[in-house]
């Protein structure tokens, strides 16, 4: 038997695909090594997918998009009680990773009854309860012996937390906080879970004490009778109804009617309210904000897998689809040998590995700091805070972009729920609008750009903190992209960071400019906004262009580094030509500079080519995973469009009720009038 490098390969496969893999250069299980991290956790990934495709019980019993939203929720509830009794057989206990590849193989990217469960409920208790009260309900969450969520967004305010509704007002006498809902704009609505599977959840509420107001604070909050999941007296809960995707998670509204919780269910590892009222303030006034936090750090791996996977449908579908000719005298090509096919999915296959690159960083950031601050120290909270704002917002924008560019390329198929593609996109743009919706999260981190930008104006450069010591840096007065013989990436990186430092400059200067106008702090904000949030997008592409070199920098195999190069290399092209406007603005990069940079662009798209599906596979999804017929991994995919068409529930009979009803008797009168 030959080795490939390609370890997709299968006797049997559409041999149109197996080409494809035969031409790759590198080895697809030490590539998976680099997207996930570590040899170890790429093959523990391939262990876990081994032991689900043996097990029937845990797969779909029909796809997903011929069920009903019930059925959808019946069906993942199945799956979550079998890999809940028998997780210890399947991953390592606690292991995060292994559990996201767990759920995403068994229960899909639709969500579960415990998504938020595991997403938000569990790191806000890890974060911010006390020992006494992790004691007391976090070891019964991770058993899921309660299921909790995290209710913070109301019907009129998401956004600004400062204006919630929701009040827990403390009552000295009684030593309880009294929930209340005032009207119908603060319910509590969105919530992940919220609405029909869980019991419990950590509640965010405007806190009041003696008539004064000390904003956002988490509450555990008992929502439903724990035997009989009633919901208890003073709560008022329900579904929100069908959403764009991620239809399998019961997002949630929630009233309060003046509903009592004990003092000490406000969260206190960090602040604490004593029994007379007296307010202890935690060491940072965002502590409570972690589980935010949390989940932004997390979703750019999540954002950069789902990009993945639409890629990986279209690449493998692309290899497989022939269409028209390119030399008439030839036969129809395979629609990926189309330059514009690959301009199409090769710019975003690249992005979806800086995504991951600079995902990864993050987490490792989120983890020193969670660290710290549970010691006390909190000096690092307003950098990871910047840069996740600003990452969760860029690459859930190219993310929804790639998806959409991935489900285009697959022509009419694409348009079909069989390439799973729309469901893919739906959840992936959720993401543009939770946890802070972009632009919103985009000036958070121009506040932090904009306080950068006032130290070098007032020549305090040494000051800037590593993530932005570039902006206190000088220029060369032009770039030397294609004026010197380095084919490094140093060029690049100067250009890009030229262009994010006089962005944030100019941005800063014309807010700064209007305050010196007269203008009042927040109209001059929102006069600067627009330019403001270009800053940070500038600035969020330098940083994941230097995520991206960072890590090629540091792999060793030969043949990994020269195709990562190669992504690199077609990265840093389109990423220039993509904001070729700033580049070009002050001259920093000439028009002809840009030709080059165009000829890099198609030079690389061409040199990848041949790598194109081995890179797609080296993410290493199954098909359970994938949940796409054009996507499938052996490229049988017509035979397999035709059985799933025939699966359709309409199909069930020959003639629908509807047309008995209505079609025939509407076209019997038709010919008898006619008569
Ligand atoms: C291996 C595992 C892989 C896992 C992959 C996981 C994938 C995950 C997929 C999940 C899928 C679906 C789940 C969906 C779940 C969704 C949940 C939610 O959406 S929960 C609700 C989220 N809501 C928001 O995000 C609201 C956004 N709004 C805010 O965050 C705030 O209101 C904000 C920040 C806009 C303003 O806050 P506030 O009004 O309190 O601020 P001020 O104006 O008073 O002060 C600003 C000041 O504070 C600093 N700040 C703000 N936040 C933080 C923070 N978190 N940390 C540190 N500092 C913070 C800010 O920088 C300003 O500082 P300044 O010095 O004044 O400039
Ligand atoms: C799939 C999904 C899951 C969710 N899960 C949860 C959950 O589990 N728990 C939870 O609590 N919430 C959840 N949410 C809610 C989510 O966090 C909020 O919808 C989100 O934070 C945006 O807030 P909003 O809806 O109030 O938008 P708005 O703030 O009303 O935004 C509307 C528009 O106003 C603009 N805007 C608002 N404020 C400003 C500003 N200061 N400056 C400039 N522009 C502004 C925005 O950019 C946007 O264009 C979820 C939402 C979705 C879609």
């Amino acid at each position: 038997m030959v080795h490939h490098q390609n370890k997709a390969i299968r006797e049997g496969d559409n041999p149109d695909l197996t080409a494809e893999r035969v031409t790759g250069t590198f080895d697809t299980h030490s590539m998976a090594a680099q997207i996930y991290n570590s040899e170890a956790h790429a093959r523990r990934r391939r262990e876990i997918t081994e032991i689900i495709a043996k097990r029937p019980e845990l797969h779909d019993t029909k796809p997903f998009p011929f069920m009903t939203r019930e059925e959808k929720i019946l069906e993942s509830s199945r799956k979550l009680t079998l890999i809940t009794k028998h997780m210890n057989e399947i991953i390592e206990p606690n292991n995060s990773n292994e559990m996201f590849h767990l759920n995403n193989e068994v229960l899909g990217i639709e969500g579960h009854p415990m998504a938020l469960h595991g997403i938000m409920f569990i790191p806000a208790l890890t974060a911010q309860a006390s020992e006494e009260q992790q004691k007391k309900w976090l070891t019964r969450a991770i058993n899921r012996e309660i299921v909790g969520t995290y209710a913070q967004t109301e019907l009129g305010h998401g956004t600004n937390l400062q204006n919630l509704e929701t009040t827990a007002t403390y009552d000295v006498a009684t030593q309880e906080f009294v929930l209340h809902t005032p009207t119908i704009t603060g319910l509590k609505w969105w919530p992940g879970n919220l609405g029909k599977s869980s019991n419990y959840a950590v509640v965010v509420a405007l806190m009041f004490i003696k008539g004064k107001n000390y904003g956002p604070h988490t509450f555990m909050v008992p929502l439903r009778d724990e035997k009989t999941h009633q919901p208890l007296k003073g709560i008022t809960i329900g579904d929100i109804g069908p959403k764009i995707a991620y239809n399998v998670t019961d997002n949630g509204f929630l009233g309060f009617d003046h509903y009592r919780i004990p003092r000490t269910n406000l969260l206190m590892r960090h602040t604490r309210v004593e029994p007379d009222g007296t307010y202890v303030k935690p060491p940072h006034a965002k502590i409570n904000y972690s589980a935010m936090v949390h989940v932004r750090s997390h979703m750019i791996t999540g954002q950069a897998i789902m990009l993945s996977y639409a890629l990986t449908i279209a690449t493998r579908y692309s290899s497989v689809r022939r269409q028209g000719q390119i030399d008439t005298t030839q036969p129809e090509v395979k629609v990926l040998e189309y330059q514009t096919q690959q301009h199409r999915l090769f710019p975003y296959i690249a992005r979806a590995y800086a995504f991951v690159f600079a995902g990864a960083e993050t987490v490792k950031l989120y983890e020193r700091v969670l660290e710290e601050v549970a010691t006390g120290n909190v000096s690092l909270m307003a950098d990871l805070h910047a840069l996740t704002s600003g990452l969760k917002s860029v690459v859930s924008h190219y993310t929804a972009q790639g998806i959409e560019q991935a489900r285009m390329a697959c022509g009419g198929h694409g348009y079909s729920q069989a390439s799973y593609m729309s469901e893919i996109f739906g959840v992936a743009v959720g993401g543009c609008t939770y946890e802070g919706e972009n632009m919103v999260m985009l000036l958070q981190l121009a506040r932090y750009l904009v306080k950068s930008a006032s130290l070098v104006k007032t020549g305090q450069s040494s000051k800037l903190g590593p993530l932005v010591a570039y902006l206190g840096a000088k220029s060369d007065s032009t770039s030397l992209i294609d004026r010197t013989p380095t084919t490094g990436f140093a060029e690049y990186v100067k250009t890009f960071q030229h262009i994010a430092r006089r962005q944030t400059l100019k941005a800063a200067d014309k807010f700064f400019g209007l305050m010196e106008k007269g203008e009042k702090r927040p109209i001059a904000w929102n006069k600067s906004s627009v330019e403001l949030n270009r800053a940070s997008r500038l600035h969020t592409r330098l940083y994941i262009v230097e995520a991206f070199v960072r890590r090629v920098e540091e792999v060793a195999d030969p043949r990994l580094k020269e195709v990562l190069t190669d992504l690199l290399h077609l990265h840093v092209n389109y990423e220039l030509l993509d904001m070729s406007t700033y580049a070009l603005e002050d001259g920093f990069v000439s028009s002809s500079q840009l030709d080059y940079v165009r000829d890099q662009l198609y030079f690389y798209l061409a040199k990848i080519r041949p790598n194109a599906v081995s890179l797609v596979d080296s993410w290493e999804f199954s098909d359970q995973e994938l949940r796409s017929v054009l996507g499938r991994r052996d490229g049988h995919v017509y035979e397999n469009l035709f059985a799933w068409a025939k699966a359709s529930p309409l199909n069930k009979t020959d003639v629908l009720p509807s047309v008995d009803k209505y079609l025939k008797p509407l076209m019997e009168s038709a010919r008898a009038s006619k008569l």
